[in-house]
């Protein structure tokens, strides 16, 4: 049977959460600040309004996907309302301790991504008080969206700087493997295709075959072949450090997002 799921700020991921909840057959209600915006959600099936108290007051288990700042306010309007209740705040840096400062409910800290449009999140969360049965729902709930896991909240920045705010990164290679094929002749629809195909299948081999990165790089790279000259340039471009420097930098700004609230 489905949960009474309400989602307060139905924006980008919050939408992405209520049609995922929905379509998995949950009863769900989103609210935001201008509903003439929702017409998508309305579409799929999920109910959608203004009124933060009376979703909130009406579910069974309550989502939280407004940005940083409005955590305060928002929490502070449905506090009574969500009393003992199941609360799973998506919002990037916000501590389960200072969520627990502004209502006595039962928190869950998650970072999914923006893949949840396609099934394909990859979710961690976090949680020191709920029971067996509490957990299995949220699991059941988060895996709706895709990929889920367990984490320790001392995680929980990291996960964001690189899962959570990933998909924009890979956007980014992605854009410019696109470029590259253009570069060199290919038609635009082909070069998208083959960027993309590549991806998802690198992807695909190293979750079936539990294969290190490395180990996959030296399948592809012939001697005096093609690929290794491609790897040096992209090597010389310091394509590592560049990720590993946007990974950080995202989680430090996590870890100062708090401050926001
Ligand atoms: N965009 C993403 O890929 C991800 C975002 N997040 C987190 O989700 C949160 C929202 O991010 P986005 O969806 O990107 O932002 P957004 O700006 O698209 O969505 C925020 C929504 O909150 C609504 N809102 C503002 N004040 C409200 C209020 N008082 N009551 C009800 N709704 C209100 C706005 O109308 C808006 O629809 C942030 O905390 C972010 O850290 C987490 C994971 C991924
Ligand atoms: O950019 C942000 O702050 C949010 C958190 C993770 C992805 N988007």
């Amino acid at each position: 049977m489905g949960t009474r799921i309400a989602v307060v700020g139905a924006g980008t991921i919050g939408g992405a959460i209520a049609v995922a909840l929905k379509e998995a057959g949950h009863e769900v209600v989103a609210t935001r600040r201008n509903v003439e915006k929702a017409s998508w959600l309305k579409e799929k099936g999920v109910t959608v309004t203004r009124d933060n108290r009376k979703a909130a007051g009406e579910a069974d288990v309550v989502f939280l996907a407004v940005k940083p700042g409005k955590v305060g306010a928002v929490l502070g309007e449905i506090a009574d309302v969500v009393e003992g209740k199941l609360v799973i705040s998506v919002v990037a840096g916000v501590s389960l301790k200072e969520l627990k400062r502004l209502a006595s409910a039962k928190f869950v800290r998650a970072m999914p991504n923006i893949a949840i449009l396609a099934r394909e999140s990859f979710t961690a969360y976090s949680t020191d008080d709920l029971d067996g049965d509490e957990v299995e729902l949220v699991e059941r709930l988060l895996r709706t969206f895709g990929a889920c896991v367990r984490v320790e909240e001392e995680h929980m920045d990291a996960i964001t700087g690189l899962s959570g705010s990933g998909p924009a990164y890979v956007t980014v290679f992605l854009e410019a493997m696109v470029y590259g094929g253009l570069r060199v002749g290919l038609p635009r629809d082909v070069a998208k295709l083959a960027a993309l195909q590549t991806l998802l299948g690198t992807a695909k081999l190293l979750m079936e075959t539990e294969a290190h990165p490395a180990e996959v790089r030296e399948w592809v790279i012939t001697p005096e072949g093609t690929t290794i000259d491609g790897v040096f340039e992209l090597e010389e471009g310091k394509i590592r450090t560049a990720v590993m420097k946007a990974v950080d930098a995202a989680t430090k700004k996590s870890r100062i997002l708090s401050k926001k609230v």
